[in-house]
């Protein structure tokens, strides 16, 4: 039975749903770095908000791990690198608490135009200070919105119901979404100069680290507001402290911070700051969404392979899985047949997929080939990380679809060209489910793998067969089966010879002495 760790707080039916679907559940909130260490080593799947850390050194820990969840939309706080490389499936809720979290910048757009968090403090104080808190309209008014993805284009959407104009830079927004969505598409400098509230919806990525800063407050308009809802380091804090205090910037209203938990800050205290503790996502709407879909999601993988919403590995369905699941190990075998044969640095690796297979998802299939190819050589590698380690090897590799059958319902066909020559391998599904191995270098045969194979390449001539059956009895080994098959007659010939025992070295040696042996492999299936 799977085990899940849930390391956050987070709503009670992500671990109703776990244990609904059969997967043990340990719920551990605040552990710190060591303590998780200490443990993680027990669980296959790892759900979290933004508290847990999941660092290179925890997935160095975590030797079971197959799956980190995330309640939400921003893993900053995952190594996906380090999971990537550990092989760890990381998952997110992309749109479980969109919603919620644009309606927090339009809350924050109200506290600052009239100033609601300092008003609410004088009044209850006795202060009665009518005069002081002059607001302004939203009405009519710009906003710029920093990254129109799904929050951006909700915040968009309500800010249009309050009868602001809308301005978006997203290098990424199409001109027709724009249109749709109501939005005028401009650059950041234009945004900057013309917005009368900013309102920031992007990742934080290297692009948008401080995207934010003394440039940006110096193009904006004076008596401009701010929200940033999103990530703490897209906003320079000391160039929006300077920027307070000259009165650039009438007001700033912050979820986020460069460092969380912010319980100190150079900002705090400013009568024009409005801050709240990362609530984004802090409704009880948004944290059972993002609840269900994570468990639902990791529960998924778990028990039947299927992924959604991963950000390191294609997706799959759950309904897809099992319709899968048959050409996974075929598409195992294919990569581990080239895989095993391969004695010299990968350069280029082609996968053609012909007839049914062809209509299916073939992403999850090409990933289990480079996993196959690759496995010989590197014990670590899985599904996950094949594809990135592939291309961290300049391995050039490439997806062919034929939607039309050729000699077999269904078929891969796997390319692998090395610094030394190229490499064919096809297979197909019999009955749609058991994988066969039906051309081999160009050569057509039909071979079902298993665990002890002998596989022979030799020259096509008379009384080979024989004595290779005599060598093999010599060593009391038992065939069962044996599949041949030839280039052009008197060409090379392809043998693939399951035995019933395991194979030893002095029996390759005898294989290879026999005439007309021109390589003889081990293969293990
Ligand atoms: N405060 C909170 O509690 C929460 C914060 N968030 C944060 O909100 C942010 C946005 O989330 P979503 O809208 O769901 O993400 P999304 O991926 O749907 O949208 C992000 C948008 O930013 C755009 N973008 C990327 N690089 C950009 C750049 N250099 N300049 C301008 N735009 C750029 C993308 O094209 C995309 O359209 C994320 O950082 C997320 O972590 C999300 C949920 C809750
Ligand atoms: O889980 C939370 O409270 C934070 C949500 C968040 O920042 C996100 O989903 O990106």
């Amino acid at each position: 039975m799977p085990k899940v760790l849930i390391s956050d707080k987070m709503s009670p039916r992500a671990a109703e749903i776990f244990r609904e679907r059969g997967i043990e559940v340990d719920e551990k909130t605040g552990l710190d770095k060591e303590e998780l260490a200490a443990i993680i080593g027990d669980y296959d799947g790892l759900a979290v908000r933004s508290s847990t850390k999941a660092t290179a050194k925890i997935l160095e820990a975590a030797t079971n791990l197959k799956v980190i969840g995330r309640a939400g939309i921003g893993i900053d706080n995952i190594d996906l690198a380090a999971a990537t490389n550990h092989g760890v499936v990381v998952m997110n809720t992309p749109f479980g608490n969109s919603i919620t979290t644009a309606e927090h910048a339009i809350a924050m757009l109200f506290a600052l135009a009239r100033q609601i968090p300092a008003a609410d403090v004088s009044t209850q104080a006795g202060k009665w200070e009518k005069s002081r808190f002059m607001g302004v309209e939203l009405a009519g008014k710009t906003l710029g919105v920093v990254g129109c993805g799904n929050i951006g284009s909700i915040v968009a959407d309500r800010a249009q119901g309050l009868k602001m104009r809308v301005l978006a830079f997203d290098p990424y927004l199409s001109p027709e979404r724009a249109q749709e969505i109501g939005v005028t598409k401009v650059e950041l400098d234009d945004l900057l100069r013309r917005a009368d509230f900013i309102s920031l919806h992007t990742p934080l990525t290297d692009k948008t680290r401080n995207i934010i800063g003394e440039r940006a407050f110096g193009l904006m308009k004076l008596g401009v507001r701010l929200i940033n809802c999103a990530r703490g380091g897209l906003v320079d804090e000391a160039a929006l402290k300077v920027a307070l205090d000259t009165g650039k910037v009438a007001g700033a209203a912050l979820d986020v911070f460069a460092t969380e938990p912010a319980k100190e800050s150079p900002l705090f205290g400013h009568p024009n700051l409005v801050a709240t503790p990362h609530l984004g996502a802090s409704t009880s709407e948004a944290q059972v969404n993002v609840a269900i879909q994570v468990a639902e999601q990791m529960a998924d993988f778990l028990l039947t392979g299927g992924v959604t919403n991963a950000l390191n590995m294609p997706s799959m369905t759950a309904e897809e899985a099992p319709r899968l699941k048959p050409y996974m190990a075929l598409a195992r075998q294919i990569g581990g047949f080239a895989g095993q044969l391969t004695r010299s640095g990968i350069r280029a690796v082609s996968i053609e997929y012909e007839g049914h297979v062809a209509g299916l998802n073939t992403k999850p299939l090409t990933a289990v080939v480079l996993e196959g190819l690759l496995k010989p050589n590197l014990e670590s590698v899985n599904m996950v990380n094949a594809p990135v380690i592939a291309r961290e090897r300049d391995i050039d590799v490439s997806e062919v679809l034929h939607e039309r059958e050729g000699d077999y319902h269904t078929l891969i066909r796997l390319t692998v060209t090395t610094e030394t020559q190229t490499r064919t391998v096809a297979g197909t599904l019999f009955a749609n489910r058991a994988p066969r191995i039906v051309e081999v270098h160009g050569v057509p045969l039909e071979a079902e793998l298993s665990d002890h194979m002998l596989y022979i390449i030799n020259d096509d001539r008379p009384g080979f067969v024989g004595a290779l059956g005599a060598a093999l009895g010599k060593y009391d080994l038992n065939i069962a089966t044996f599949n041949l098959g030839r280039s052009v007659k008197g060409g090379y010939a392809v043998a693939l010879i399951a035995v019933d025992q395991p194979i030893e070295q002095e029996v390759l040696d005898a294989v290879a002495g026999l005439d007309y042996v021109q390589q003889v492999t081990h293969l293990s299936f």
